[in-house]
């Protein structure tokens, strides 16, 4: 599908204006911006339809819009300056009018499509900062993704020097499986963050003790809505936090992930379950290429015993700089027979037998909190790396160095492949080509042939 974005141009450059302050609260969003979105309940069906009419009424002088222009007087500077990029992302562009205007959204784009920079700009523009209350509320499926949202939020919110120090900045509190939460207890207590970045588990602990409470939330984001609804550990957690919250007045809710399946029957159950109010908007970027495109697919076959073979055959061919290793989940019987986990196995020979000069990292949720930590910020420290992973890396983690996705065990659904493969391909404005390489046996093709067909991409056989 054509984009709406002129062509690529340079990114992550600081904008050169000074910093004085905007108005925290000013909620007016660009009139011209909006004014075709109608403020009546929308019929959900007639949303897409909708989108793209508000669209092509906007004069191409605004369709070119900068982040800036998007955000003027909506969010505070200094945010602004700190978010570096210039052009918006397409669904930078189409949602974040629609977000600042007050109305709930459903935020269903492509992977690496930016859609956390769209929710956090929405939060910096409704967050009174003068308030000693916790106002906003990202839950995130795992305690990596939460950390990475949490470090995205905190550069948004550090304030410069020479800022006005009257006005106090936005404090944002992880609140994570495997953190330490009589910290967090004290911290709740003595002084409120704004933001909180929050997985189910921890979240629920506080609200049930009621160290955290939502009445002054006016903001909750559900990221990767569909894993978690998906999730058994999760689910009735969420549902919780979702019936609780409806009870509160000038609320907002955003939900967001590249992938909603039968995305009319979940808008319908948010507007009955009144988890969004009834005008809520389904900003569907792509729909027919739920593929980011710069992403190369391809396959080989091979027997069952000769994949760590071939995966060291592919790595001496591609010799990536940085890459991403998906390995399944272990088995319970298999962990029951006593047998190591695939991934320590793959770590081992890869240990062994690969000679090319990035470092080896593993991560999966067995790991103590600490080593999964610790991987993970050695990879982002740049230099190159081979990152052994199981899907816990799967979900909304952002390293944009990754060119190289190779599935070990082929995922179980086209939503995880979308996921995995997803982990590649995330510099929106950018040329280069990630591959993604499936290792399967004959009898898996099929599988993979109906992936190929649900998610609209080809995979190309390589030789071997
Ligand atoms: N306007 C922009 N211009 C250039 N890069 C951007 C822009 N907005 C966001 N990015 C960058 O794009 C990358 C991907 O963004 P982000 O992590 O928000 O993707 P996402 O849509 O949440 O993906 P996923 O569905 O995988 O979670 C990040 O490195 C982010 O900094």
């Amino acid at each position: 599908m054509a984009t709406l974005s002129p062509p690529p141009q340079l990114l992550s450059l600081k904008l050169p204006y000074s910093s004085h302050h905007l108005p925290f609260r000013f909620r007016n969003p660009n009139p011209s911006l909006v004014s075709s979105i109608p403020r009546s309940p929308l019929a959900i069906r007639s949303v897409p339809n909708l989108l793209s009419s508000a669209a092509d009424a906007v004069p191409d002088e605004q369709r070119a819009a900068t982040l800036r222009r998007l955000c003027e007087g909506l969010v505070p500077e200094h945010v602004v300056e700190e978010v570096g990029y210039i052009e918006p992302t397409d669904v930078q562009r189409q949602a974040l009018p629609i977000l600042f205007s007050g109305r709930d959204c459903v935020l269903h784009a492509q992977t690496g499509s930016g859609k956390t920079l769209t929710y956090l700009l929405l939060i910096f523009s409704v967050v009174n900062t003068q308030r000693s209350a916790v106002q906003a509320l990202i839950v995130v499926p795992t305690r990596e993704l939460g950390m990475q949202v949490t470090k995205v939020a905190r550069t948004l919110a550090a304030k410069p020097m020479e800022s006005d120090l009257e006005q106090k900045s936005c404090s944002v509190m992880a609140l994570l499986d495997g953190g330490t939460l009589r910290r967090h207890k004290s911290w709740l207590k003595a002084e409120p963050p704004t933001v909180v970045v929050a997985t189910i588990g921890s979240l629920c602990q506080q609200l049930d003790k009621q160290i955290l409470t939502l009445e002054s939330m006016r903001v909750l984001v559900i990221d990767e809505v569909d894993f978690i609804f998906n999730s058994s550990k999760q689910v009735s957690s969420l549902r919780k936090l979702l019936t609780s919250y409806s009870t509160i007045s000038n609320r907002q809710t955003v939900f967001a992930s590249a992938s909603i399946p039968q995305h009319r029957r979940f808008l319908h159950e948010c507007v009955q379950q009144k988890w969004t109010k009834s005008n809520v908007v389904h900003v569907h970027v792509n729909p027919i290429e739920p593929m980011p495109s710069c992403l190369h697919h391809n396959f080989v076959i091979c027997g069952k015993n000769k994949r760590l073979q071939t995966l060291l055959s592919l790595l001496h061919s591609d010799a990536p700089h940085s890459g991403i290793i998906f390995v399944g989940e272990q088995s319970e019987k298999s962990k029951k027979a006593g047998n190591a986990p695939p991934t320590t196995i793959l770590m081992d020979f890869l240990k062994d037998s690969y000679k090319g000069g990035s470092e080896i990292l593993l991560l999966e949720e067995d790991m103590n909190i600490n080593s999964r930590t610790a991987s993970l910020s050695e990879v982002r420290q740049g230099g190159g790396y081979l990152l052994v992973s199981t899907d816990l890396a799967a979900r909304g983690v952002d390293l944009p160095e990754t060119t190289h996705i190779y599935n070990f065990d082929l995922p179980r659904t086209a939503t995880d492949y979308l996921h995995r493969a997803g982990r590649t391909g995330r510099k929106p404005f950018s040329n280069e080509e990630c591959t993604v390489t499936n290792i399967i046996t004959s009898e898996e093709r099929f599988v993979l042939q109906r992936y190929e067909n649900e998610l609209m991409f080809n995979c190309e056989e390589l030789a071997t």
